[in-house]
């Protein structure tokens, strides 16, 4: 059967598909396909395997009648309308829990260069400016000791939360929307409010998906409430944070610094103000970006189009409803 990729993606599970016996179509160019592409190409195809931000909604479902299942890769789904997949009785496949461990990696990462101003410096040495060694100059923050809130205490967020734990003994609080018996029995994490979250983060790092309940979740009223010595950091999506909001807030010293995977737009514009700042650290949007996790990624994917084709349940399926 036909398979439509998106984007190139990691031989490994393309070669799970051909050896499965299906055929592949893989979309080469490096820009998105338009909406109208990525209909032309599924018209025929009986499973898409995404890799990026495309939008499946009801209208591309009604124009890919062939598809019987949609693989993404990548645990994130908020680009999917969930219903209208249940609706047309195809199920939808993610990637959770190969990408944990590489993606709380790239939160550690953006927290601790944060801390130490390490993307900004590194610019200055390059453009010549590291002269002599300056005792009250380059300050950052110590981490040891400081409060971590997470803001989704899910696979990522738990992570997290064990890694600052274990590297700096950091007490955890969080947020999520129900209380986490793992992460309060083996991280010793404390469950807050949002308002608590925001006041008392020393580090706060974002975790939970893009919905509707989260989008723009981190505005001006939250950032005002947040610690002038604070660090924001997003590795989630970046449309849970206003952007324009967040300038302010590092600009007016409501908050320290920023650690960021995901922006919103993305690719971030180069002239974009957050890249000049000392205390802010952007990365494009590498959070999962390991050959091995890529691979893992792959592999899960084409798995869960291998199974979906066959009609049986896909090993990571986000519309468990669809099979009645
Ligand atoms: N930067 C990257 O490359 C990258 C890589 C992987 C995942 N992500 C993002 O990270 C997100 C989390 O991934 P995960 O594997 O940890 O998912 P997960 O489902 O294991 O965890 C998400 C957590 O957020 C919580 N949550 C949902 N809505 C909430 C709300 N309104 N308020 C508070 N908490 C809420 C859930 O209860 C859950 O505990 C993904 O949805 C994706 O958007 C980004
Ligand atoms: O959700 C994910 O897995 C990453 O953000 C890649 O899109």
């Amino acid at each position: 059967m036909k398979v439509f990729i998106t984007r190139v993606i990691p031989q490994a599970g393309k070669d799970l598909l051909l050896a499965a016996g299906h055929t592949i179509e893989e979309w080469t160019e490096k820009r998105n396909l338009t909406p109208a592409e990525l209909v032309a190409h599924c018209s025929d195809a009986d499973a898409l395997l995404s890799a990026g931000s495309n939008k499946i909604d009801a209208a591309f479902l009604d124009a890919a009648p062939h598809l019987k299942v949609i693989a993404l890769h990548a645990v994130g789904y908020d680009n999917v309308d969930v219903a209208a997949a249940t609706r047309h009785g195809i199920p939808i496949g993610n990637t959770p829990g190969v990408l944990t461990n590489a993606t709380a990696d790239t939160a550690f990462l953006l927290m601790l260069a944060t801390s130490r101003k390490a993307f900004y410096l590194h610019k200055r040495i390059i453009r010549g400016e590291w002269n002599f060694f300056e005792p009250t100059a380059n300050l950052g923050i110590s981490l040891d000791g400081k409060t971590l809130g997470i803001f989704g205490m899910g696979s990522i967020g738990q992570n997290m939360a064990r890694r600052c734990k274990a590297a700096y003994g950091m007490q955890v609080i969080y947020h999520n929307r129900r209380r986490d018996d793992t992460a309060e029995k083996e991280l010793g994490a404390t469950y807050v409010d949002f308002n608590t979250l925001l006041q008392q983060s020393d580090v706060l790092s974002v975790h939970a998906p893009l919905t509707p309940e989260t989008q723009g979740k981190f505005n001006a009223a939250a950032f005002a409430q947040m610690k002038p010595s604070a660090i924001f950091v997003n590795t989630a999506r970046g449309s849970l944070h206003n952007e324009s909001d967040l300038i302010a807030a590092l600009e007016g010293g409501q908050i320290w610094g920023a650690g960021l995977d995901v922006t919103n737009p993305e690719p971030m514009h180069p002239d974009n103000v957050l890249l000049q700042m000392p205390n802010v650290c952007v990365l494009p949007h590498i959070g999962s970006a390991t050959q091995e996790t890529r691979d893992a990624m792959a592999v899960l994917a084409a798995q869960n189009i291998i199974a979906g084709l066959k009609g049986e349940r896909l090993p990571a399926v986000v519309n468990p409803e669809v099979y009645g």
